[in-house]
């Protein structure tokens, strides 16, 4: 939260994004209220992770401006744009990304880690949420000896550990069987919920939009539609 107690929304202003001569966001603007779980979906190459990299400060806009609050995410220099994105963001991706060195509680903490919190107090944390996810027991495991949805699991309670504005996913159950990608959206849904973090995610998948509660489609580098998914689970 910023130093007012008013609600963190994630807002895009008129962002436009090229990659050479292709035209990736043309003029969008959106706004995100903190807490909101919203589904971005569209056509192969309409824009979608170009959107979601512009809105977590991976990618500077061309034009326009991102900003989460009173911060002008858009406009830090990179370093800036790093650390807010370190403190503020967390990010779940289609493979988790893990470390495969790293047991799962040390994934899990590195996040507080890098925040500057002792050892102890981070693998204590850590702990915590791999029992919340239903991963007690599973602390020592390295990424390789678990299953894909115990994963993402461990992927998802390093992106919330160190209690983030907004949470990031990218094709999240993209990896996964269907049976698997239900669980994994289920646990991801409720535990941002809890956790009162907003949800921002990229999927091709109709039913892992179905738990957000709001869905924007992108059609050539524009909104196309932007509406409220009746019976989300969140
Ligand atoms: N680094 C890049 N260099 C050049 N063109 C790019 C780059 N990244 C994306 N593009 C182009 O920008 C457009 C939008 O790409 P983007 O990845 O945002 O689409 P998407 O909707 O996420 O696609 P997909 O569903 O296939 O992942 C596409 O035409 C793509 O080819």
């Amino acid at each position: 939260m910023t130093t007012t107690d008013a609600p963190t929304t994630l807002a895009a202003r008129g962002i436009s994004k090229s990659y050479g001569d292709v035209r990736a966001l043309a003029d969008v603007s959106i706004d995100i209220p903190r807490g909101q779980s919203v589904a971005i979906m569209g056509p192969s190459g309409s824009g979608k992770s170009t959107l979601l990299h512009c809105l977590s400060g991976i990618l500077v806009p061309d034009a326009g401006v991102v900003s989460l609050g009173e911060d002008a995410v858009s406009a830090l220099r990179d370093k800036q744009r790093s650390l807010l994105r370190r403190r503020r963001f967390g990010f779940v991706f289609q493979d988790g990304q893990l470390l495969p060195e790293l047991p799962a509680r040390e994934n899990v903490a590195l996040p507080l880690l890098l925040g500057g919190k002792s050892r102890m107090e981070a693998l204590a944390a850590a702990d915590q949420w791999l029992a919340r996810l239903g991963l007690a027991g599973m602390e020592a495991r390295r990424p390789g000896e678990l299953s894909g949805g115990q994963a993402q699991r461990v992927a998802i309670a390093r992106a919330l550990v160190h209690g983030p504005d907004v949470v990031f996913a990218d094709e999240p159950t993209g990896a996964l069987d269907q049976a698997t990608g239900h669980e994994v959206m289920q646990v991801l849904t409720t535990t941002t919920a809890m956790a009162g973090s907003t949800l921002v995610l990229v999927t091709h998948d109709d039913e892992v939009a179905g738990w957000c509660q709001r869905l924007v489609e992108i059609r050539d580098a524009m909104i196309h539609a932007d509406q409220p998914i009746t019976g989300g689970t969140r």
